[in-house]
């Protein structure tokens, strides 16, 4: 094809010069022949003029001859003046007047007026000479005009005697045969000279003439050549053209406009022509316009895409759920991203198939029954979405309606026009939670840039998903706070602001309605040793259970709290005190049950304080304080008991409140001293020790009881100070003791819980031993069984240390808490203390006789010594020295003295 298109121009193009070259010499004859036309022109017009010339003579001659003669014949002088004047013009000395080619006579007289007209004066033989007669002609032409010029002295001689009258004479002259003869001499060369110029001037013409016809010859075949040339370039044209003019100005036309829709009929052997190229081109243009459009198509297909991204992007930022996500999602980008139909779906892993989740554009409703699943062996589960899941990729399905893979589903995709799918993974932490399904009505729909928006699109979900599982997170938090702030984590029950919120309503109802109230505050006995025996989880998980069974307990409306610890509270509507002692009963009956913890049977007591209201108190600071100082006064009391608050109560609430303010300034004021009690060997019966008890007394509140003012200093921490004053004061004295030469004695020194807890307490004790001077075998730490429940490995540590800096240890009130005997195999202890608890009743309480008589057995099968003590009367004594206890204290021998009386005592017994 190309080779052909490229061949018709060339040969257009060489006819074309051809035809030029050709018009060339088409001109050049042409010019030829009309100079051959132009050189015969001239040589007529020289022979005219040669032939004017020499008839000029003659004429001349004869126009003289018949002047004279006139003249002579008429005398009429004008004759005479004629010929003179045909001399002069003959001679150059006139000028010649217009037409002087005809006779001078005729010129002159035919209507009897002058010559018109003049031309320069010129001489006939100066004429003749310039008029390219050849040197013969000229010799004979100049011979005739000497012999005219003979003549024309005859003549005027015959003239002069016409004017003199001699008319005869005169006539004679110009009719002799002198005359004649002359005349005949002039004739005769202009004759000669006539037929040379009419020979010579006829040969040129002919020579001219045959040039002529060579020229027009010439011109005539180069013409037809020409012609011919033009009509072969023109044939040539029309075949490089391949059409007419005005059908390839339709055609161009046509191509102008942009219509490209009927391609131009090409004949097979126009192909190679300018038809054919414009046919070539408008299929080319057609190509190119067909990409144009696509390409066209695939922009607008982006941009729109472009839009829907943007659009994606507005609704990550304005929905506030996944669900109201998804269904944006899925309008925008059918409403802005040209697809026919999109929906999201969401894995239900159980079932292993998808939940549409969101769904927009046409044929929505056949996802109402979507047949779409994750098993690779249903053929619902082969489709794009199961090929993508097992992929882990976007599946981009080019050709809905023949692809094998969405076979399952072709009727649908031809009922609603879907010509590509596309199914793109949704993930949530990396995990596939679903699926993305656009789907279009253009075939190949998701090229290059089309799948990078999409996918860019579904980054753009996942991130928003992103941002909602951080926002349900935090919401949760929220939640939490809120929850914490209002709840107890722990049971589940309203915590103490909530209570207090509650709690103002139901007051304020109960006073608008005129209706009594009741406010009960329970808390659990010995609670504090189960968490530290057992665990806090163990302790937990009771306060737990018993939180279930105290909700259980209450009316609907009514309210139970924890304040924190095992406290509870309860309010309780329109009751009066009868039924509110009913509740109480439950609660102590419900709490009493017992509880399984794991491996642990418990069972636990609680003692219970109520506060009436309007009686008690009219707010809930009121309420509450009070029904604190009625369970207080239960716990002094034993335990395991429900009391209503009394005015009494108020006043013990309020002395211990006093009592502890005092306490601080109780050492600075000096108002603390320490009484020793003896402690004796029941086999020798000497004093073998001294137990440190403190005293205090204010001018305010006078003697304080330790049993009042101990657990007052435990519970607002100044035990520390306080204790370590006593440890001091007692190691003082034991040195002092020594130094008097006494026998020596081991100083016990009571040592609370909280003080043995104390980070430094090994090294401190030594420390005051050091200082104060006293060997620390002389010193014997009494611990309450407590110290080693909360953290046992703690306090075997402790206990080690202790031990390893020779300290001695006893347990004191054995008996009264949760320590087993193997437990004290752990501790580096020596000695047992029996509470005076058991000891006080052992003359009459079987049962107490059997745990003492029990202690000591099994004290001494553990190596350890037993002391007894509130040993009070000598029944008690025999029994404990017939059950081999070692040691004994009590009043029995002695009250606790000031050291002054103790060392009385001790110097008596040495006596
Ligand atoms: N009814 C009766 N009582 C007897 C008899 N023999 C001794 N007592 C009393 O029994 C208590 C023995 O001390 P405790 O069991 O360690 O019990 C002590 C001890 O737990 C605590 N305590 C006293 N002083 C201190 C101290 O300096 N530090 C610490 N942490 N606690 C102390 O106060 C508790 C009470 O001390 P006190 O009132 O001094 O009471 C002392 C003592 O006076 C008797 O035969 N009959």
């Amino acid at each position: 094809m190309k080779s052909s298109v490229t061949s018709s121009p060339p040969q257009f193009v060489s006819y074309l010069w051809a035809c030029f070259g050709t018009l060339l010499l088409v001109g050049a004859t042409f010019m030829f022949y009309v100079w051959t036309e132009k050189r015969i022109d001239h040589a007529n017009q020289l022979r005219f003029t040669s032939h004017n010339l020499v008839d000029e003579l003659r004429q001349s001659s004869d126009d003289l001859t018949r002047m004279a003669r006139t003249y002579v014949a008429t005398g009429d002088a004008q004759y005479r003046k004629h010929y003179q004047e045909i001399v002069a013009i003959r001679d150059g000395q006139a000028p010649r007047p217009l037409n002087y080619e005809n006779v001078y006579w005729d010129v002159v007289l035919a209507n009897g007026q002058r010559p018109r007209g003049v031309q320069r004066a010129a001489p006939l033989m100066e004429l003749i000479r310039e008029a390219h007669f050849t040197l013969e002609e000229l010799a004979l032409l100049a011979a005739a005009k000497n012999e005219s010029d003979k003549l024309v002295g005859l003549e005027n001689s015959a003239m002069d005697l016409r004017a003199q009258g001699d008319v005869g004479a005169a006539t004679a002259m110009l009719h002799d045969a002198a005359y004649h003869r002359v005349k005949a001499d002039i004739m005769r060369p202009i004759g000669a000279v006539s037929d040379s110029v009419d020979h010579r001037t006829r040969l040129l013409v002919e020579a001219t003439a045959l040039d002529a016809n060579l020229a027009r010859f010439a011109f005539m075949f180069s013409a037809i050549g020409l012609v011919l040339l033009v009509w072969r370039a023109k044939r040539r044209l029309d075949a490089a053209l391949g059409c007419s003019v005005a059908q390839l100005r339709a055609g161009m036309e046509k191509l102008g406009r942009g219509d490209f829709t009927t391609p131009l009929a090409v004949s097979d052997e126009a192909r190679d022509s300018v038809w054919g190229w414009l046919a070539h081109t408008q299929q080319s243009l057609m190509r190119l316009d067909g990409e144009r459009s696509e390409a066209l198509e695939r922009i607008q297909r982006v941009s729109r895409l472009y839009s829907a991204l943007s659009q994606c992007n507005q609704a990550i930022v304005r929905s506030r759920s996944e669900s109201e996500l998804f269904e944006r999602i899925c309008r925008d980008v059918v409403s802005h991203g040209g697809m026919a139909m999109a929906w999201i779906g969401l894995i239900d892993k159980e079932q292993g198939r998808i939940d549409v989740a969101a769904s927009f554009g046409a044929g929505v409703e056949y996802l109402e029954q979507l047949e779409v699943s994750l098993d690779p062996d249903t053929p619902e589960g082969r489709g794009p979405i199961g090929l993508s899941y097992r992929g882990g990729q976007p599946y981009w399905c080019q050709d809905y309606q023949h692809a094998p893979e969405t076979a399952h589903w072709h009727a649908h995709g031809v009922r609603y026009g879907w010509a590509s799918s596309a199914a793109i993974p949704l993930r949530r932490d990396g995990e596939i939670i679903g699926f993305f399904a656009p789907y279009s009505g253009t075939l190949n729909a998701f090229d290059h840039e089309v799948r990078e928006l999409l996918l860019e699109m579904t980054l753009d979900i996942e991130f928003a998903l992103k941002n909602f599982d951080r926002e349900a997170v935090r919401l949760q938090a929220d939640q939490r706070v809120q929850y914490l702030a209002h709840y107890d984590v722990l049971t589940g029950l309203p915590n103490r602001s909530q209570l207090h919120e509650r709690t103002r309503q139901l007051l304020e109802q109960a006073r608008i309605h005129r209706m009594p109230m009741a406010l009960m505050m329970l808390d659990l006995d010995h609670f504090k040793d189960i968490n530290d025996s057992l665990g806090h989880t163990v302790g937990d998980a009771l306060l737990s259970e018993l939180a279930l069974r105290l909700a259980s307990c209450i009316r609907e409306g009514d309210v139970v709290a924890r304040l924190g610890g095992d406290e509870f509270i309860f309010v309780l509507r329109n009751v009066g005190s009868g039924e509110a002692s009913d509740v109480a009963r439950k609660l102590l009956d419900m709490t009493g049950r017992a509880y399984t913890v794991g491996k642990h049977d418990l069972k636990v007591t609680a003692s219970i304080g109520i506060a009436m209201y309007p009686d008690d108190g009219h707010d809930i600071e009121t309420l509450l304080q009070r029904a604190d100082a009625a369970m207080y006064q239960v716990k002094r009391a034993g335990r395991h008991d429900f009391r209503f608050f009394t005015a009494a109560m108020q006043q013990r609430a309020a002395r211990h409140l006093r009592v502890v303010n005092a306490l601080r300034y109780a050492l600075e004021r000096e108002q603390m001293h320490v009484m020793y009690q003896p402690q004796v060997s029941l086999t020798t019966g000497r004093i073998i020790g001294a137990e440190a008890l403190l005293r205090w007394s204010t001018p305010e509140l006078g003697a304080v009881s330790p049993t009042e003012f101990i657990p007052a200093a435990e519970e607002s921490g100044l035990i520390i100070q306080i204790g370590d004053w006593v440890l001091r004061q007692a190691v003082r004295q034991a040195r002092a003791w020594l130094d008097a030469g006494l026998p020596p004695l081991v100083m016990a020194v009571n040592l609370s819980a909280i003080q043995f807890r104390t980070a430094d307490l090994p090294s401190h004790v030594a420390q005051i031993l050091y200082e104060e001077g006293l060997p620390p075998e002389y010193l014997e730490l009494e611990l309450t069984e407590g110290v080693a429940l909360q953290d046992p490995q703690g306090a075997i540590t402790t206990m080690n240390q202790l031990h390893d800096r020779g300290i001695r240890m006893s347990i004191d009130d054995f008996g009264t808490g949760f320590s087993s005997l193997s437990q004290l195999k752990k501790f580096k202890v020596y000695k047992l203390k029996i509470d005076q608890s058991f000891v006080r009743d052992i003359s009459t309480d079987a049962e107490d006789k059997a745990i003492v008589s029990a202690i000591i057995n099994m004290a001494r099968s553990l190596g350890l010594t037993t002391i007894a003590e509130g040993v009070e009367t000598i029944e008690q004594l025999e029994f404990l020295r017939e059950q081999h206890c070692d040691e004994m204290q009590g009043y029995h021998f002695s009250k606790p003295l000031t050291a002054d009386n103790f060392r009385a005592l001790l110097e008596n017994e040495s006596r």
